[in-house]
Formats: C-alpha cells, sequence, structure tokens
C-alpha cells in the first residue's frame, strides 16, 4: 500500500542542521535574488552572470515572486508524494522503466554505474515528464502510477513555474551574451516535447559512518538550466570549474566541496546544453551525491529536481551571439535534442534505459 501522507518517511521538520565542522569543506556559492532579476536588477544580473561563466552554480532565493513561491512551498509536497511514489511496492514500481530513449518514469537503485569499476549507485529516482502533467489525461503520453496522477495539478503548477523561472534566468543570459531571446525560448516551448521532467531522488540513510556509497555518480546535467531544491547535505561539486563534459570523473585536479542547502533558496545550475549553446563560455558545473553527512544521514534524503531541456525536434548547435565565440558547427545538419541528450545519459553509464 502506497504510504500515508501523515506518515510520511520525508519529515524536514525533524532534519539536523548541516555539519559546521572542517572535515565538511562547503563550496561559496553567489545568492542570487530572483526578485530582483525579475525586478531588472544590472547589479544582480552581473553577478549571477558571473557565476554562471565560472562555476555554474548558484543558490537562488525564492521567496516573494510568484513562481519563486510556487517552487518554495510546491518543492515539500512534491518530495511529501515522492515519498508515497518510493512506498510503492518494487514490481509496481518497476513497470515504469524508462522506453524510446526517454528518462522518464522509474530508475531504480544501481542501474547506473557510480564508476569505472562499476560500483553500483545507490539512489532511487522517479522522473515525471513535464508535457504529460500540463495536457488532460487522454493526451498522456506514458501511464502513470496512482500516485503521480494524484498530484498532476501540483505536478504541472511546480513545472510551469520551474520551467518559467529557467527561461527567464536564460534570457539574462542570453542579454548579456547578445543572442536574441527567441533564439533560446522558440528551443523550450512549453508545449513542446522535451526531455523536461521534475525527477523526485531518494538517497537510503547511510549504512556506516565511514560513506563509501555513492547515490548519483559524479556527471554534468545534460539540459538547458537545472532547478534543484533539496533539504540535506550530499551534493558536492567539483572544486574547479570543468567545463569539458564526460563521464564520470573531473578533468581537471581538484577536490569535493559540499554544497550546503539554504532554507528559501533553490540551488541553480547550467547543464550541457548551455554550454553548447555558447561554444563554452557558460560552465556547466560536475556535481555528484554522497550520503548527508554527520548526524543528517540517519534520514532518508529526497531532492527535487527540475530540468529545463531543450524541445526533442529542435538542433543542437552553437547560437549566435555577439558575446559567443564563432564555432564550427554553423554548417553542419546537427543532432536533434532528443537524441543528444539519450547519448549523454548513456555515456554515463546507464544500464537501465530502454531503446
Ligand atoms: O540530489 C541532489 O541534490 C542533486 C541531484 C542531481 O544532481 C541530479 O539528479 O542530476
Ligand atoms: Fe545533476
Amino acid at each position: 500500500m502506497p504510504h500515508k501522507e501523515e506518515n510520511s518517511e520525508f519529515t524536514p521538520e525533524q532534519f539536523p542542521p548541516f555539519p559546521e565542522d572542517k572535515d565538511f569543506p562547503t563550496v561559496e556559492l553567489q545568492t542570487i535574488s530572483l526578485k530582483k532579476l525579475e525586478e531588472n536588477d544590472e547589479a544582480e544580473k552581473d553577478r549571477a552572470f558571473e557565476a554562471f561563466k565560472t562555476r555554474g552554480f548558484v543558490y537562488l532565493e525564492l521567496a516573494g515572486t510568484e513562481k519563486g513561491d510556487t517552487i518554495l512551498h510546491g518543492a515539500d509536497d512534491v518530495a511529501r508524494s515522492a515519498a508515497q511514489i518510493f512506498g510503492l511496492p518494487t514490481d509496481e514500481k518497476l513497470k515504469y522503466k524508462p522506453v524510446n530513449k526517454e528518462l522518464f518514469g522509474y530508475k531504480m537503485v544501481g542501474a547506473t554505474n557510480a564508476d569505472k569499476a562499476g560500483t553500483p549507485d545507490t539512489a532511487e529516482f522517479f522522473n515525471v515528464s513535464k508535457n504529460d502533467m500540463i495536457v488532460e489525461d487522454s493526451e498522456m503520453l506514458r501511464s502513470w502510477p496512482a500516485p503521480v496522477l494524484e498530484h498532476k495539478p501540483l505536478y504541472a503548477k511546480y513545472s510551469k513555474a520551474a520551467h518559467s523561472t529557467g527561461l527567464m534566468i536564460m534570457d539574462m543570459l542570453a542579454d548579456k551574451l547578445g543572442i536574441d531571446r527567441e533564439d533560446i525560448r522558440k528551443r523550450h516551448l512549453l508545449e513542446d516535447l522535451a526531455g523536461d521532467h521534475i525527477r523526485m531522488t531518494r538517497g537510503p540513510p547511510r549504512k556506516s559512518a565511514e560513506m563509501p556509497e555513492i547515490q548519483t555518480p559524479s556527471h554534468t546535467d545534460f539540459g538547458t538550466i537545472t532547478i534543484l531544491m533539496n533539504w540535506l547535505g550530499g551534493l558536492q561539486v567539483w572544486s574547479e570549474s570543468s567545463r569539458k563534459t564526460g563521464p564520470l570523473e573531473p578533468d581537471v585536479p581538484g577536490e569535493w566541496l559540499w554544497v550546503k542547502p539554504k532554507r528559501g533558496c533553490a540551488i541553480v545550475n547550467l547543464g550541457d546544453a548551455a554550454v553548447k549553446y555558447t561554444n563554452g563560455v557558460l560552465c556547466s558545473g560536475r556535481h555528484r551525491v554522497i550520503p548527508s553527512p554527520g548526524e543528517q544521514g540517519k534520514w532518508p534524503r529526497y531532492s527535487i529536481v527540475y530540468f529545463v531541456r531543450p524541445a526533442d525536434k529542435t538542433i543542437m548547435q552553437t547560437l549566435k551571439g555577439s558575446g559567443v565565440p564563432p564555432a564550427d558547427d554553423y554548417g553542419e545538419k546537427g543532432v536533434e535534442a532528443k537524441e543528444w541528450i539519450y547519448q549523454q545519459a548513456m555515456g554515463l553509464g546507464s544500464k537501465h534505459l530502454g531503446k
């Protein structure tokens, strides 16, 4: 039986704080106010642009705007629904494994290699497609378990707020790079079929004081921009910005730094499509997830991620802009986004994806 919501294992009110301890070195990220971005505050936009060129990650302060409040409050509701979904029997969840070169549905524990030796990851994902959540049931392209259908209005509202927040940030980056905003907008129309989804993740409580397990292996996100909500530590970024995309291992020397969750803020990062569009001017930061530190590790770790991705049929090519170095792919036929993203996912060592 699904977990009753009142007995949810997602209990943010009980979470202990992130440990203030030199054993857990944290990264300093810029905190950008969504409200100020919406008000066209030039200094805020400059700071955000700089951060997205160098590290590729920021904290985004959400409160005080309609979209921000929807994400802030919606994330708790989505996480509670995630606890219901992950509480379904395994054979029920396995009915929703990804098919058709898509990443929607259920990714079980161990479906991805965490390193070159083939150590399995320890996180479960359930990826809910944006397109299916914003249309009538009769127009949905996939079937979904009961708790997903039950929360469809919540997921639709959350997806729209996250998609629109991502695109507002992309407008700002386009302006800074002399790219026509429409060149990005038309590749991310809300109604067009895309790999966009809400990813619900669950990592198990840590098994031992040592932290050998990898919940989600080292990667860069594949899409354009990611809006992430998490409550417990576990996310780490590579200390040096690592622009090249490649499987599993960072391409420059450095160390893993913890990203301390910040109340009231989303963590926003760019993905590989943003790097492709700007010929490497923008940075897609390398990151991974390990069990939560210290006392926090006693709780199962949930995160709610929204991936803004290029529409399936759009071609992955460098965009023209005064701040974008000329590329050698202008004349090429180019690869469609759906295939491009699938290739990136396979490169990460996913074993579970349907053909
Ligand atoms: O769980 C997190 O904090 C990050 C998850 C993540 O990086 C991903 O799903 O791509
Ligand atoms: Fe990620």
